[in-house]
């Protein structure tokens, strides 16, 4: 059976909610998932899955929540060839337009190189996710299946 895992960090839970749509939709499709707190995952989370997700919010122009920095740092060490990736971030465009959902980009540059397999294209979401968001989580979700 095929395994989905998430990671996510959220301060003001905004990223939280996303992540629960996540599993929400997994969840719905047939498909095992596991969602996990960045604080609760290990360096090789993502070892005994088939697909592999981030959802990250940005803090502090352009940066990676205080969290997830570890396993940022260790993520393109990890072999995860053969699996799919995918990678959600939150941000808000308007307060900051020069780095908005940076983090997320920066996540989805160090799983590329990790020999996984890009599933979807980030997902950038304005702060929490609305209906519109969450048809675009959808396809998201779909994607990583698919791939
Ligand atoms: C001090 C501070 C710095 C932030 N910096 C950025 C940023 O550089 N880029 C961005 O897109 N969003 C930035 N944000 C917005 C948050 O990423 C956004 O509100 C997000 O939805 C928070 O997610 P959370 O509710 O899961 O913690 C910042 C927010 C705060 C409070």
């Amino acid at each position: 059976m095929t395994l989905a895992k998430i990671v996510y960090a959220s301060m003001t839970g905004n990223t939280e909610g996303i992540s629960e749509i996540l599993e929400d939709q997994f969840s719905n499709l047939d498909i095992e998932v596991e969602r996990v707190e960045a604080d609760d995952a290990d360096e090789d989370f993502f070892d005994d899955a088939d697909i592999c997700v981030i959802a990250t919010y940005t803090y502090d122009e352009g940066e990676l929540p205080f969290d997830l920095e570890d396993f940022y740092d260790e993520l393109p060490e990890q072999d995860l060839s053969g699996k799919v990736y995918g990678v959600v971030g939150s941000g808000d465009s308007e307060l900051y337009p020069d780095f908005f959902c940076d983090a997320a980009v920066d996540f989805d540059k160090a799983f590329a190189e990790t020999g996984a397999t890009k599933g979807h294209e980030v997902v950038k979401i304005e702060n929490d996710a609305d209906d519109e968001d969450e048809v675009l989580l959808k396809e998201f979700v779909k994607a990583l299946i698919d791939a």
